[in-house]
């Protein structure tokens, strides 16, 4: 019998770069976005064997047959997906499956995560996606995760097959799609877009980094204590913060995509020269961008629509903030052309404030704005396209419940 989850995209309306360090908070929303997984065993297999399908994208199709549960497996016509390799690694090398299997797993992922351009819509049972005429690395993503949301429904979809009843155990979960997408990504981001993927909306602290680099440490120099370690890290409380949140009520987000397009990895590399170059310069830029960023989740705790001007003046502060950071680092984390845009959102009425989401650069902004008063941005950026820098509105919203499971048979 077939089962279904899925997981939230994300935007990080708070927090980016120092959420890096875990001692600074961060403010996740999750998204409308959702990433799907639907896993289904089928023959009774003298082997163990698993394909994995993502009919969205062309080539979208990886097979393995698992070989050992120690080690990356090999996609066999040598179509490598480095996400769906190493959360098959991380998962088989945890449970270290004994009997035989062989499964099939479909991916759908909602149109939010990529560029709808050149697409066309099909219609499931209850659930329509976009189908692309390009393979999954050549679409452009618009930065909402969708290799967290990936790991993590991939992740829930195996436990969920191997060890029915876990998928419940959202720390399970996060531990082990979070050291699946480090492992993925070879290096350890701050790892917000996978817990915002299990948990969903959430204040978030980061982990200690130490937690994941001992197991990949031990999987380079110790390899025979590999799953030891790597159960007992499983298994073990990170102890990190990731308090579930959401937006008041009447406080819609909104996410404008600007065609843009940035490397997180350079933005995150710059911002961290200039830190370990100027310590003294940064930590006054750090220690005011946190100031702000704690007063806006206070201020979207106590929010009071009969007021708006606590939040408005916390957003105003976070952008001082992103702008010294801008300035001093030498990142483009809010460009001139993301300054005039978020400038001019907010003198649409309703309109809260704008951010630079995450990394910020050219990808998109995020946009407060009261519920009412949508349709007018929409209507006003639409009228004077050119004026808005061409913005386009992606058609989400918060959703703020994590990993969920779905009906098998809406898909
Ligand atoms: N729908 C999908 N089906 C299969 N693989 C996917 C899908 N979405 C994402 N991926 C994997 O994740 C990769 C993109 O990850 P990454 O570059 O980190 O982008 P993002 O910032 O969206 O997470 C893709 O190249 C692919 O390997
Ligand atoms: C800079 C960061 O703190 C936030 C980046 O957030 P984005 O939401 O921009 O992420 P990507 O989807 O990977 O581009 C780096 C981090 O926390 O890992």
């Amino acid at each position: 019998m077939s089962k279904a989850f899925s997981a939230p995209g994300k935007a990080l309306l708070a927090g980016g770069y120092l959420v890096i360090d875990p001692i600074y908070n961060a403010y996740v929303t999750a998204l409308s976005s959702r990433m799907h997984a639907i896993i289904t065993p089928t023959t009774t297999s003298t082997d163990r064997h698993i394909i994995i399908k993502s009919p969205q994208f062309v080539n979208g199709q990886w097979e393995y047959t698992i070989t050992t549960n120690l080690a990356p497996p090999k996609e066999i016509n040598g179509n490598n997906n480095p996400f769906l390799e190493a959360v098959l690694f991380i998962v088989l090398a945890y449970i270290q499956p004994e009997s035989t299997y062989d499964l099939n797993i479909d991916i759908y992922s909602d149109p939010g995560y990529h560029t709808q351009e050149n697409t066309t819509v099909k219609q499931l049972s209850k659930k329509k996606f976009l189908y692309h005429s390009r393979a999954i690395n050549e679409v452009e993503k618009t930065g909402l995760g969708s290799s967290a949301g990936l790991v993590a429904v991939v992740t829930t979809a195996l436990v969920s097959y191997f060890k029915p009843g876990q998928e419940a155990d959202k720390d399970l979960l996060h531990n082990i799609a979070q050291i699946a997408h480090c492992y993925a990504q070879k290096k350890i981001g701050s790892g917000f877009d996978v817990a915002a993927a299990i948990y969903g909306s959430i204040i978030f602290r980061r982990f200690q980094p130490e937690i994941i680099d001992k197991v990949f440490h031990t999987l380079e120099t110790n390899h025979d204590e590999f799953t030891s370690v790597l159960k007992s890290t499983v298994e073990s409380n990170w102890n990190f913060k990731h308090t579930p949140c959401s937006l008041p009520k009447g406080v819609r987000l909104l996410m404008g995509d600007i065609k843009g397009g940035s490397e997180t990895p350079k933005l995150v590399s710059t911002v961290l020269a200039w830190k370990r170059a100027q310590p003294e310069e940064s930590s006054v830029v750090y220690a005011n961008l946190d100031g702000a960023n704690n007063n806006f989740i206070t201020q979207l705790q106590n929010f009071n629509p009969q007021d708006l001007t606590p939040l408005q003046s916390a957003i105003q502060q976070i952008r001082k903030g992103l702008q010294e950071m801008t300035e001093k680092s030498g990142a483009p984390i809010e460009p001139p052309a993301q300054t005039d845009l978020l400038d001019k959102c907010q003198l649409i009425d309703g309109c809260i404030g704008g951010v630079v989401p995450g990394a910020g650069g050219f990808d998109a902004i995020s946009v407060l704005i009261l519920e009412e008063s949508v349709d007018t941005l929409k209507q006003t950026t639409e009228s004077n396209k050119e004026y808005y820098h061409n913005v386009t509105w992606v058609d989400l919203h918060e959703e703020s419940e994590g990993i969920v499971l779905e009906d098998a048979k809406d898909y």
